[in-house]
């Protein structure tokens, strides 16, 4: 990093739902001993993208730091759609699923090694209905129990799981989707429909082998059945999934409709339901730091079937 000697670290205090004061001070340690000077901002939760855009003008710092869940990562790119400047994530939220997606080491001191260090890439972004969209959004199934788990008090993987029963009993899956893409209109039944720009939920559960952050596309992926061998199977890296579960559409835009409304899902925030949801590769890029090894081509192979 050019010795311009300050970052700012935008800190969520309430994601992962642990406390951030040790983050915090590691972080400030850590960059002390390399002269680089930490401004600290802990989001609000509301006019949070005002204040920090007003911190970076005012420090101008060298590179922005995110301490926090997919919600807070979401939170400083769209910030960033205005500063050229890259970002360091130090994934602290409950899932993690986009920092899953660039292989972050697991250990704060690595973290921060990899989040100020020189490696970046740069990855598309999705506009799903205008909002941002970094990773995996859906509509079905999985929405709905994100939903069912932002109204309980269980953060955390186990949560999901328990949350996940009275999901799969009161959902009214198989849902119909029409889906307009490349010129053609194809008609899908399925549990859930994702829009994937990356490749994993933040479950670890790799759910669209083809899907590259950097290739200008985005790709659908219908759930056709609910099968707990073939979820199981996307827990494990390459594991080949099967046609008759899922298939694949490889695209820039799409037009995704349904006859009745479906809880829809934005990188793990729950958004509403939803009869209509049009997709595009946004214009705006993000650059963020990664290990010296990161490989984006490592996660992929081809394994689900293209339409
Ligand atoms: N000080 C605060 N008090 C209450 N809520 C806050 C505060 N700061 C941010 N938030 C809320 O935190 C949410 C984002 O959390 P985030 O997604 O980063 O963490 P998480 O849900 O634990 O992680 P993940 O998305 O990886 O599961 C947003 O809804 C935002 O409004």
């Amino acid at each position: 990093m050019e010795p311009k000697n300050k970052i700012l670290l935008v800190v969520n205090p309430i994601s992962g739902n642990f406390d951030k004061a040790n983050l915090i001070n590691t972080v400030k340690t850590k960059l002390a001993n390399k002269n680089i000077l930490v401004e600290v901002y802990e989001t609000k939760g509301h006019e949070d993208i005002k204040a920090i855009s007003k911190l970076i003008n005012q420090h101008q710092p060298e590179r922005l730091l995110v301490a926090g869940g997919d919600g807070t990562i979401q939170l400083v790119a769209k910030v960033l759609k205005d500063f050229d400047l890259s970002l360091g994530i130090l994934p602290a939220g409950s899932a993690n699923g986009f920092a899953i997606n660039l292989n972050l080491p697991d250990n704060l001191n690595d973290q921060i090694e990899v989040a100020t260090g020189e490696t970046t890439f740069t990855i598309d972004t999705l506009e799903l209905n205008g909002e941002m969209c970094l990773h995996i959004s859906d509509l079905g199934i999985n929405a709905e129990l994100i939903r069912l788990y932002e109204h309980s008090n269980i953060r955390g993987k186990f949560g999901y799981f328990l949350q996940s029963f009275p999901t799969l009993f009161k959902s009214n899956y198989p849902y119909k989707f029409t889906i307009e893409a490349k010129g053609h209109k194809y008609v899908k039944k399925g549990v859930l429909l994702a829009i994937a720009n990356a490749n994993k939920f933040g479950t670890g559960a790799n759910i669209n082998p083809n899907g590259k952050l950097d290739d200008g596309k985005f790709e659908i992926l219908i759930f056709k059945r609910l099968s707990i061998f073939q979820i199981l199977k996307t827990l494990i890296k390459n594991s080949q999934l099967n046609s008759n579960f899922v298939e694949a559409i490889s695209v820039e835009e799409a037009t995704i409709t349904c006859k009745n409304p479906v809880a829809f899902q934005i990188d793990g925030e729950f958004i509403g339901k939803r009869k209509k949801v049009v997709v595009k590769v946004s214009d705006q890029k993000l650059r963020v730091a990664v290990s010296k090894n990161f490989n984006p081509a490592l996660n992929r192979n081809n394994n689900s079937e293209k339409i």
